[in-house]
């Protein structure tokens, strides 16, 4: 059976007890609502955990991209990337991807609103219910069609997210954003760009390019969502 959804980062890590953010409009929508695993080359989503231990008997361990450290100077030079391509930030506003790029975009922010000493609106995408591959879906996400947080018409938004793969997240999560009102921009903010597209779809910040093969999955972790930051990379053996 083909499933397909979403789907990285549950197999590897259980899900944390705690899932914590500052501001607390955005501390529901990090809690995790469904865990997900890879299959057959392609992502899952499940309401129960698939097994992690089987899961992670096929996975092994390659190497670790990203430490803290590399994850917070990243980071700031993004933030600083932002900032000069939209000439400031008085028009900006962050919209992160749940889950991962929930506390991205408030990280950013926090570093944006040091540079120009102005707050920095930030907001949520929860796309799950408008990904274009649900019909084909194993186990169907329940649909959350949460406010993205403020008004996002005329603003200048950036997106963010943890791992840009097929381009399917985004392109749900740029429908999405639509439905909410018209922006006057929209760029695109990964932690990592791992190429296989399948969309016409590209990053105008990014972390950092890795070249993967397509048994290989990038697993970025976040405190927030994770209890630690790191980015790993991990292979399928089977
Ligand atoms: O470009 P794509 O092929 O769409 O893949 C990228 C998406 O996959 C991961 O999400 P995941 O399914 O792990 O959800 P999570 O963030 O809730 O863990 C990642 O966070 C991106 O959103
Ligand atoms: O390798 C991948 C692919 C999609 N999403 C991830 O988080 N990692």
């Amino acid at each position: 059976m083909r499933l397909v959804g979403r789907g990285a980062s549950a197999f590897a890590s259980p899900t944390p007890d705690t899932v914590t953010s500052d501001n607390p409009r955005l501390r529901g929508a990090l809690a995790p609502r469904f865990v997900a695993f890879y299959h057959h080359g392609t992502m899952s989503d499940a309401t129960t955990t698939p097994e992690t231990t089987a899961s992670k008997a096929n996975i092994r361990e390659k190497g670790r991209l990203m430490s803290a450290s590399e994850i917070d100077r990243t980071l700031v030079r993004l933030a600083h990337q932002i900032v000069e391509k939209q000439e400031g930030s008085s028009n900006l506003g962050l919209v992160g991807i749940k889950r991962r790029g929930i506390p991205l975009a408030e990280r950013i922010a926090k570093i944006i609103e040091g540079i120009e000493k102005q707050p920095v609106q930030t907001g949520v995408l929860d796309i799950s219910f408008y990904r274009d591959d649900l019909s084909t879906a194993g186990n169907k996400p329940i649909v959350e069609k949460g406010e993205i947080g403020f008004d996002i018409e005329g603003r200048d938004i950036v997106l963010l997210d943890d791992v840009l793969y097929t381009g399917r997240t985004i392109r749900a999560a740029l429908d999405a954003l639509f439905d909410h009102g018209r922006p006057r921009s929209v760029r695109l903010l990964v932690l990592i760009d791992r190429g296989h597209r399948e969309l016409p779809i590209e990053a105008q910040f990014i972390g950092r390019v890795v070249p993967t093969s397509s048994k290989e999955i990038i697993e970025v972790k976040l405190r927030e969502v994770d209890g630690n930051d790191q980015v790993l990379l991990v292979e399928r053996l089977d």
